[in-house]
């Protein structure tokens, strides 16, 4: 399927309702999907005068089942596969309920790849009539043979171009999946190239995040945190401010604040954390909480893990965090 003279693109299907069919206990991964996906790939690519590769992840999963390892090992995979075959584009299918983690992460992993990543899936089966599948592999497809070289890691998804590290799923089943309430901001620094050749760990940093509603008692955060996550995402009222007047929810916050990095961002859909606005918000600097500014959950949660991975802690962590390294948050 490779010539070597016309662009090649790559695809790398992970699982995901795309390449699901509905089987006795509902959806699940289609054992004819790698055939189906052959045809429709080439059916893509032939008219654009490209070629073709496609690589599965295996198993396919339903990315609600996706875990601390998975993008990581996504980006291995396409490192991997590019540096050996030197597609002109990259197509990453994925389902959609973990689509946007896995995109911001990537944009981190992959940043000086050199070839464009754009993501993509479907709400419906590949099989499914009027489905979505087919326009969007087509749409991603196209998009990875088109964009810059050093184009940043995009999704592509009914009929709209997303930067991954400001893209959320915001909708459950229509076909319009996800949105980016904010744009990419400019002035983006690029990742430090001492932190793309580092690689501390072995094991993926488990990075999670806590959300503040009425009712959060300190022993929930407590209880967080005590069960050893690397890294934790608040996702406070506002801008930043949380619950500091309950009792013992400011010494609860100071302790997990000295034992992990704890990043602070808005639960609204836009607009920003602001420590200096608040007298409450103001507290969460002095606990040793860090500003996470307008980072999505998705990036904030990436971007983290990937700093925790290459070996960075305390205040080196916190102005990486702070910083505007691709676009994530403005400044
Ligand atoms: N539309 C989808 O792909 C949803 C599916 N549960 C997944 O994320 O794998």
């Amino acid at each position: 399927m490779v010539d070597g003279s016309r662009p090649a693109v790559l695809v790398l299907a992970t699982g995901g309702t795309i390449g699901m069919r509905v089987g006795e206990h509902g959806l699940a991964p289609d054992p004819g999907f790698p055939e189906a996906l052959k045809d429709l790939v080439a059916e893509i690519c032939g008219p654009l005068g490209a070629d073709h590769r496609i690589n599965h992840l295996h198993p396919p999963i339903d990315s609600a089942n996706a875990d601390a390892d998975t993008a990581r090992r996504i980006a291995r995979t396409v490192g991997a596969r590019v540096r050996t075959s030197g597609p002109r584009g990259v197509v990453v299918l994925h389902g959609t309920d973990t689509l946007a983690y896995t995109a911001a992460r990537l944009a981190y992993e992959l940043s000086d790849l050199g070839t464009p990543v754009v993501l993509t899936g479907a709400q419906h089966p590949h099989g499914a009539e009027d489905g979505d599948a087919r326009s969007n592999l087509s749409l991603a497809v196209k998009t990875s043979l088109r964009a810059r070289r050093d184009a940043p890691v995009s999704i592509a998804f009914g009929r709209r171009l997303l930067p991954a590290v400001r893209a959320t799923k915001h909708q459950a089943e229509a076909i319009e999946a996800f949105r980016a309430e904010r744009p990419l901001a400019t002035g983006a620094t690029g990742v430090p190239a001492q932190l793309r050749a580092r690689r501390d760990r072995l094991s993926p940093a488990r990075v999670i995040s806590f959300r503040f509603v009425p009712g959060v008692a300190p022993g929930d955060l407590r209880a967080i945190a005590g069960a050893g996550p690397d890294g934790l995402v608040l996702e406070c009222y506002g801008t930043g401010n949380a619950p500091l007047g309950t009792p013992g929810m400011r010494e609860a916050l100071r302790a997990v604040a000295a034992e992990l990095p704890v990043v602070a961002i808005t639960q609204c859909a836009t607009g920003s954390v602001d420590f200096g606005r608040y007298a409450v918000a103001k507290e969460m600097r002095a606990l040793g909480v860090i500003d996470g500014g307008d980072m999505t959950l998705e990036a904030a949660l990436g971007k983290l893990a990937f700093a925790v991975e290459a070996g960075l802690s305390g205040s080196p962590l916190g102005s990486f965090m702070q910083l505007n390294v691709l676009g994530e948050r403005s400044t």
